[in-house]
């Protein structure tokens, strides 16, 4: 059974639709990409899905769960977690603190319990500070703990933003253009990271993503929005021979891509 299924999803800005009845699903354990041409409905597909955005009409489950049902906020207690495609993080506050608010989701006990750091709210507090040690450790953002995320060079604030979205343990991972503006060397450690967050860390990943060769190594699957509509959906080197997907980057910014 699909853990993700999206179902006939359409969503309209004033009439005019950014998502015609998009329907796909995502397998547990998968790494699955998300691509189209600019203005084709990505991000829009992740707004319904944290919550963002309400789609007009269409089901969004997660696990068996509606998920149009549960608040925006509360989705992140459901097992879902996303990064932003412009970095969202806080900009003032350390590596560190960032990364605990996104324990936030996950902390059950009362601010006077966490003040005075006593019993359950101890026992959770180390868990917490647990988890996130390991994420920093993992992301190797150790030299930046106490560094205000604000002030560190873009690649970094990239990796603090994926830490903040694993702090949360969660069970899906939404990644909106993480290797956006990286070098090459970035993309590769950012590419490795995504592998190991879904081998290693048991996330399924659902990546939006324009750099094809990234995409074409790490996905399980890929799904292909055009016009917001699903143009084709399957494994990575069966939907990149589909001519219908030739000829809708033909001509754009990302063909150049497809010949890798
Ligand atoms: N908040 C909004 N208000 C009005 N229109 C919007 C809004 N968000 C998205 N759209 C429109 O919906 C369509 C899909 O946009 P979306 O950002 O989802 O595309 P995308 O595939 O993520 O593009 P890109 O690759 O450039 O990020 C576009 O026509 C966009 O202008």
């Amino acid at each position: 059974m699909p853990f993700l299924e999206i179902d006939n999803v359409t969503l309209t800005f004033r009439g005019i639709a950014a998502l015609t009845g998009v329907g796909f699903t995502v397998d547990k354990g998968g790494i699955v990409s998300l691509i189209g041409p600019n203005g084709a409905g990505k991000t829009s597909m992740l707004n319904c899905i944290s919550g963002r955005y309400t789609p007009d009409s269409g089901r969004i489950s997660l696990g068996g769960r509606d998920l149009l049902a549960v608040p925006a906020h509360a989705r992140t207690s459901l097992g879902l977690s996303r990064t932003f495609q412009n970095i969202a993080l806080f900009k003032g506050l350390s590596v560190l603190d960032n990364l605990m608010v996104g324990r936030h989701a996950r902390m059950d006990y009362g601010l006077l319990a966490s003040i005075l750091y006593f019993g359950p709210a101890r026992r959770a507090e180390d868990a917490h500070r647990r988890r996130v040690e390991d994420v920093i450790d993992f992301l190797r953002l150790s030299p930046y703990r106490h560094h205000p995320a604000g002030k560190l060079p873009y690649g970094v604030q990239k990796r603090v933003e994926l830490g903040r979205a694993m702090a949360a343990e969660s069970d899906l991972i939404l990644l909106d253009e993480p290797m956006a503006g990286m070098n090459l060397e970035e993309t590769e450690d950012m590419a490795r990271y995504i592998l190991d967050i879904n081998e290693e860390w048991g996330m399924t990943v659902l990546l939006v993503e324009h750099d094809m060769g990234v995409v074409m190594d790490i996905s399980s699957k890929v799904v292909v929005l055009d016009f917001g509509r699903v143009l084709a959906e399957g494994p990575p080197e069966a939907v990149m021979a589909d001519p219908a997907v030739v000829a809708a980057y033909l001509g754009g910014e990302d063909a150049v891509f497809l010949g890798r």
